[in-house]
């Protein structure tokens, strides 16, 4: 039976992103978050890029249709009828194991569990649940209505049911599912283009290039759509922060020991484009001015 009722948890960057792709699907979902004011802003977000992927003709139906499809609510207790409830709060262990601890408690014993997690190995997030072999990840990319890709993730204990299940869903999406078959932190994309970014972020740290040289070379050398530095403001500074944490905490390897640049900025609460500076710093409009203070 194809997944038909969805419940997202998190209704920030990623979880407002993938309530909308199922809407514009025409899968019924409830976007939870703790506030208020981040489930208004998710509701315009969603309208303007629903809206804007309706008139170009990349997404069918009206734009009311896709909005009467996601319900926005601050209660957990509508993820007792779900069939598919995605975990997309902080890149934080202890705060996704407590959501999954509550979610545990009101789900329906078949629901499929994923967590939208960049780094955290599944099985870490399993425990928290009851029905383990229903858990799983689903790591959708930013901005999730333009990135075609989803990793499908296996824990050590998810059934090749609730895989095949997961992997049905995201297709019923019309996203591209990538299968990783063994767990571990970061997965497989994360693991693959964090490096480049690791070693960017050294090499603005050592004053051998500045953050605009950086993304201008990777873009016009090689041929990517946004540079390094873009890609780290869209996704979140704070964001990047836990997901290496997590993976270096895990593997103790000092390939992902968070630099220090990064680790300042945070502090310094210049957290991307939804902070107004991060790497770049923007206006009100999501215009970007300039590089940041390094
Ligand atoms: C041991 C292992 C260690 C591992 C460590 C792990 C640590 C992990 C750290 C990081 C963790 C977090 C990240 C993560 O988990 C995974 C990610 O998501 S990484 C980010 C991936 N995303 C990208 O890389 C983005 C790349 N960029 C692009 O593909 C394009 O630039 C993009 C599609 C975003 C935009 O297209 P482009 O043509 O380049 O730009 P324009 O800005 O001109 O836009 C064109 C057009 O599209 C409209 N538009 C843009 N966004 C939206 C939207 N969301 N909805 C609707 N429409 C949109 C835009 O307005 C333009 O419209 P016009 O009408 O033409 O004006
Ligand atoms: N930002 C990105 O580009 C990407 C992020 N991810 C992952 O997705 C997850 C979420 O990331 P973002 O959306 O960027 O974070 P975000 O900070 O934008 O949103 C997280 C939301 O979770 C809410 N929240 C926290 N605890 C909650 C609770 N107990 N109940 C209900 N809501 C709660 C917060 O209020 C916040 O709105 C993280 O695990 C992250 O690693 C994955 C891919 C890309």
């Amino acid at each position: 039976m194809a997944v038909q009722k969805v419940f997202i948890v998190g209704g920030g960057t990623m979880g407002r992103g993938i309530a909308q792709v199922c809407a514009q699907n025409g899968i019924s979902v409830v976007l939870c978050d703790l506030e208020q004011k981040v489930l208004d802003e998710a509701k315009k977000q969603i309208s303007w890029s629903a809206g804007k992927l309706i008139e170009k003709g990349k997404v069918r139906g009206q734009l009311d249709e896709v909005m009467g499809l996601i319900e926005f609510g601050t209660s957990l207790d509508k993820a007792a009828d779900a069939e598919m409830i995605i975990e997309v709060v902080f890149e934080n262990l202890e705060v996704k194991g407590k959501v999954l601890g509550q979610i545990g408690e009101v789900a329906s014993k078949d629901a499929l569990v994923a967590s939208n997690t960049s780094a955290i190995p599944i099985t870490d997030l399993a425990a928290f649940v009851p029905n383990p072999s229903r858990v799983l990840g689903l790591h959708f990319f930013n901005p999730v209505p333009m990135m075609a890709a989803v990793e499908v993730i296996k824990g050590k204990q998810t059934s090749q049911e609730a895989l095949s299940l997961a992997r049905e869903f995201v297709e019923s999406m019309g996203k591209e599912p990538i299968m990783v078959m063994r767990d571990c932190p970061g997965f497989v994309i994360n693991r693959i283009n964090l490096p480049s970014s690791m070693e960017a972020m050294r090499v603005v740290e050592e004053g051998v290039a500045s953050v605009e040289d950086i993304d201008k070379g990777v873009k016009l050398a090689l041929g990517r759509r946004m540079g390094i530095f873009e890609t780290g403001d869209i996704v979140g500074l704070d964001v990047t922060l836990g997901s290496l944490s997590a993976v270096y905490e895990e593997t103790k390897d000092p390939r992902w020991h968070p630099p220090m640049i990064l680790r300042r900025k945070v502090k310094a609460g210049q957290l991307g484009k939804k902070t107004g500076t991060g790497w770049y710093r923007y206006d009100n409009e999501g215009k970007r001015l300039g590089p940041a203070d390094e």
